[in-house]
């Protein structure tokens, strides 16, 4: 036999991510940082409020360390911060940017410091801090925590976020109104169907939203009706463009809230246009090209924005990461060391479809799972079943309901979204304080009874909507993945409504382990292995 003096040739490793994520390891050193919340950094009032919310013992996470150590300094080389927080699901990205914008804010009120050009012109409400997120679920949460966190630091945060959709209601002047109105779970929101008064100026610091409501506050209710008819040169039922609400030149921070999404195809032009229009408004105005390719590359084309410019996001898939080293080559990257892998706190579970019908198979994994918890603690916890296609949530939700388990099923088109509050997902959000309206978990009756669930809903059928930011109760030990998800970003959003700050949950991928369509699921299977943290 010929034999080689040349060293056996290894087979190249391929991460079955790459192809999906930006996995270059691109951030700064997570050695040495902070173990504590202290003051300083923190303002006293800020240290109270979260060791209030988290109880007495709480560390930071990973990425609260390295916000901690690096957005409390004098950003460099700018005057302003550019940073991307990047961790995964469930570990904290929203006290990482809260604390330093708040503590920030709030410096800068009490220095009398505030970058204010004060030539803008002044509306009815002119924030100093936007935070952008892609759904209204998200803006209503995250207000709410913002809110949290201001018991003992004065802040005032608006959420001004109905159901995304577009502003398409002719507007008359009467209906124009002083409403900045207390909203049904306490929350001060934007009255959907009334306009604040331009004459009025109502004092805001924080305005949570979509880039949808941003926009229309910035530039009037209905201002989409009328560029859509300069775009479709079609004669339209003329619409009256309510005026703009939102005065930009106070702006100091701004907050992209899953960055990926709002720099996809279909949110990437608000996004972009809110971020130019602050600028403007400042006095530092940037290039804006509407019919960008985000995705291209190319020549970096630096942009600066004249504000505190923070991105956060638990996937940084490829096309986010080429953008951001085109226009923004300089933005610092704090990355957990646990990017792109599930929770350790999570596992993982592969149930194979019988070949029969598959609503009966979800049943019964369901009971088993029940009749788990009854038996392990006497209490039945919640499952979040995420589908592909509104149309198979309500299939799969009527069987159910016909099988005696009461559900919630929730598509983007449901009417519950669109009454602007969040108690569609009453029972299955994380809930703090004791005035939270949520039912209570549901008590046990006895092993093995099931009656119990026809009164509370312990399902909830959803698609993707619902997989982005929401922080979700720990009750929620489980996530159904009951259609193969679309991508590896989409799976680890998904399966990361549980297992959220350390707790305890599982992900059940269910797939054919035989015949047609198996190979696919054993690709999703290899890719799900890879994401083990
Ligand atoms: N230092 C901490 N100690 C304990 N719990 C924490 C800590 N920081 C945050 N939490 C809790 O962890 C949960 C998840 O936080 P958050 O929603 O900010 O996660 P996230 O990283 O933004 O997740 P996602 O990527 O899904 O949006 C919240 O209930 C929050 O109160």
């Amino acid at each position: 036999m010929l034999q080689s003096d040349s060293p056996p040739i290894k087979p190249k490793i391929v991460n079955p991510l790459s192809d999906e994520f930006d996995i270059s390891r691109r951030s700064v050193s997570t050695k040495e940082l902070p173990d504590k919340f202290t003051s300083p950094p923190l303002m006293e009032g800020l240290l109270e409020s979260i060791h209030g919310v988290l109880g007495p013992d709480a560390r930071p996470t990973p990425i609260q360390a390295l916000s901690l150590k690096h957005l409390f300094n004098e950003p460099q080389p700018s005057r302003y911060h550019e940073h991307l927080l990047a961790s995964e699901t469930g570990s904290g990205k929203s006290i990482a940017y809260l604390l330093p914008m708040l503590h920030d804010l709030k410096q800068s009120e009490l220095n009398n410091t505030q970058r204010a050009d004060p030539d803008a012109p002044r509306r009815a409400v002119n924030p100093r801090a936007i935070v952008l997120a892609p759904t209204h679920e998200l803006t209503r949460q995250l207000s709410g925590f913002a809110k949290e966190l201001l018991h003992h630091v004065k802040l005032r945060v608006l959420c001004a976020s109905r159901a995304n959709t577009a502003s398409r209601k002719n507007v008359s002047a009467a209906k124009m109104a002083d409403v900045l109105v207390e909203g049904s779970d306490g929350e001060l929101e934007v009255s959907s169907e009334f306009m604040m008064r331009a004459d009025q100026i109502h004092p805001v610091d924080i305005v949570v939203g979509t880039p949808a409501k941003i926009l229309e506050l910035m530039r009037g209710r209905g201002w989409d009706h009328e560029a859509e008819e300069v775009l479709d040169k079609r004669p339209r039922r003329k619409v009256t463009v309510g005026e703009p609400q939102m005065g930009l030149g106070r702006v100091e921070w701004v907050v992209v809230d899953e960055a990926d999404v709002l720099f996809d195809p279909d949110f990437q032009e608000a996004t972009r246009s809110i971020l130019a229009e602050v600028s403007n408004a400042r006095g530092h105005p940037v290039p804006f090209d509407p019919n960008l390719d985000l995705s291209t590359k190319g020549q970096p084309t630096p942009i600066s924005y004249p504000f505190n410019f923070v991105l956060t996001s638990a996937t940084i898939p490829s096309s986010l990461a080429a953008f951001l080293d085109k226009f923004h080559p300089s933005l610092t990257r704090l990355a957990s060391p646990n990017l792109h892998k599930l929770p350790s706190s999570l596992k993982t579970e592969h149930f194979s479809w019988t070949g029969g019908n598959r609503d009966a198979d979800i049943e019964h994994r369901l009971r088993r799972v029940w009749y788990e918890d009854m038996e392990k603690t006497g209490t039945k916890s919640k499952v979040l079943v995420f589908c592909n296609k509104s149309a198979r949530v309500e299939n799969l939700g009527a069987y159910l309901r016909e099988k005696g388990i009461a559900n919630v099923a929730l598509t983007s088109a449901g009417d519950a979204r669109k009454r602007g509050s969040n108690h569609h997902l009453d029972g299955f959000l994380r809930v703090r304080s004791d005035s939270a309206s949520a039912p209570a978990a549901t008590p046990a009756t006895g092993a093995g009874s099931m009656d119990d669930l026809k009164e509370v809903p312990h399902v909830m059928i959803t698609t993707s909507l619902l997989s982005r930011g929401l922080d979700f109760s720990p009750d929620v030990k489980h996530v159904f993945i009951v259609d193969e998800p679309r991508n590896m970003v989409d799976f680890l959003h998904r399966a990361g409504r549980s297992g959220r700050a350390g707790e305890s949950g599982k992900v059940v991928v269910f797939g054919k382990s035989k015949g047609r369509g198996s190979e696919k699921a054993r690709v999703v299977r290899k890719k799900v292995g890879a994401l083990a943290a």
